[in-house]
């Protein structure tokens, strides 16, 4: 009886979308390129990692080959074995490289219109918007108003945010309006509460995202962000596979911060955690809990936002390899009738200029007891593979994407 867990490395790109370019991202390849860089010795850090990537496991299942299909290079340095799982690549078609695009279209629901972006210029936000949150907010004024890094910022500003009592608001090239402010000085439940007034003063401008940024810390020299971060996003505008899930009595358990990606809508449980290895728990013991009909969602955030936002090849390696040697006790768990898929929602190239995500296709590995081992191919769209988890749950077809479950499950 079918079951299914769909694991998303946020940022894992695998380089080689077709319209990489549009986004002054040609030739991006978070995979490759970090692979690169731990071939030459150059993603070594001591105490942490040393040489070539190792991923055996994710290699096992077919990794390789769907970088390999992805981008016509092979990744430096890493084996290449016979494939034991499903494996390939996949474009996507949404408007944004960004974390909502990639995940709604990750669950059937492409992203086909722009979101709003605030310019790269200083001021960011309209002086009309930026005097309605001081008004609504009752503020004293607001600090930052441009594009940042959300650590450099804190470092930069957050004296200054402590002193005068002004939340540093930001943005980058993804579609968000970003809050960091101090957890004790300002305080976390007024840093919600403004996120929500700005919420509201933003939805006109088709922001994706209002996100609180609280940190901690008492100078420039030892601020740092907490775990209290919390995403304020706008509703799927259409149905996704999750709505399919829980409208026939199907659960979905998101893990980490897929709740908030999808404004919690069709999403039946919320398991949060502090990090990949905390999150990689939540994720097993989501797996045992979970019954016929269920989804398991789950997204490793630390990859994205510890180290690709922090171009940090080192760290990004490390954490990749954590994850795999991890990845066994997933297989260990698999009953027959699951499917288990590895994807991404966007690349974040830790080799690329500047601190945004890169325009990537990402990789579509996994397994389950009973498939065959197939070469996907490149799907077009990343909802192929909400199609797939709708198939292979026996739900009725969605509007966007193609299932590849007869590549898979030649019984299907
Ligand atoms: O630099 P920080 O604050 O981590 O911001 C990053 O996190 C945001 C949301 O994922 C992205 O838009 C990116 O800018
Ligand atoms: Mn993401
Ligand atoms: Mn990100």
């Amino acid at each position: 009886m079918p079951r299914a867990f769909l694991f998303v490395l946020d940022s894992f790109g695998v380089g080689g979308a077709s319209d990489a370019e549009q986004f002054g991202d040609a030739g991006a390849n978070t995979f490759g390129h970090i692979a690169a860089a731990a071939a030459r010795g150059q993603a070594d850090r001591d105490g942490l990692r040393q040489g070539p990537l190792r991923l055996p496991n994710m290699l096992k299942l077919g990794l390789a080959e769907a970088a390999f299909a992805a981008s016509g290079q092979m990744p430096a340095g890493v084996e290449r074995p016979i494939p034991e799982g499903f494996f390939g690549a996949a474009e996507e078609v949404s408007k944004g490289k960004d974390t909502p695009s990639g995940h709604w279209e990750i669950a059937g629901l492409p992203v086909p219109f722009d979101w709003g972006y605030f310019p790269e210029t200083v001021p960011t936000f309209p002086a009309e918007l930026t005097e309605a949150v001081i008004r609504e907010a009752k503020l004293p004024g607001i600090l930052g108003d441009c594009h940042a890094s959300g650590t450099e910022i804190i470092a930069k500003l957050g004296e200054e945010h402590v002193r005068t009592g002004k939340p540093i608001c930001y943005t980058s090239a993804d579609s968000v309006y970003q809050i960091a402010a101090h957890e004790e000085h300002f305080g976390l439940e007024r840093l919600y509460e403004l996120c929500q007034i700005v919420r509201r003063l933003v939805d006109p401008l088709n922001i994706g995202r209002v996100i609180a940024r609280p940190f901690v810390g008492a100078s420039a020299a030892d601020f740092e962000r907490t775990t209290n971060r919390r995403d304020y996003a706008v509703p799927p505008t259409e149905p996704t596979v999750l709505d399919r899930i829980t409208e026939a009595d199907g659960k979905v358990i998101g893990v980490g911060k897929i709740g908030d990606i999808f404004a919690h809508r069709a999403i039946s449980e919320v398991r949060k955690a502090a990090g990949n290895m905390a999150l990689f728990d939540k994720a097993l013991g989501a797996i045992e809990d979970s019954r016929d009909g269920d989804l398991v969602f789950a997204n490793f955030v630390d990859f994205d936002t510890l180290f690709g936002h922090r171009r940090d090849v080192a760290g990004y390696a490390a954490a990749l390899e954590a994850f795999d040697a991890r990845l066994p006790e997933a297989l260990a768990r698999l009953q027959p009738g699951d499917l288990l898929i590895l994807t991404a929602d966007h690349g974040c190239d830790p080799t690329w200029r500047g601190t945004d995500h890169t325009r990537e296709r990402v990789p579509v590995i996994g397994t389950g007891p009973g498939l065959a081992p197939a070469a996907l191919g490149i799907r077009p769209t990343f909802a192929d593979i909400g199609e797939t988890v709708a198939a292979h749950l026996g739900l009725a077809r969605g509007h966007h994407g193609t299932s590849f479950l007869d590549t898979i499950r030649p019984d299907a």
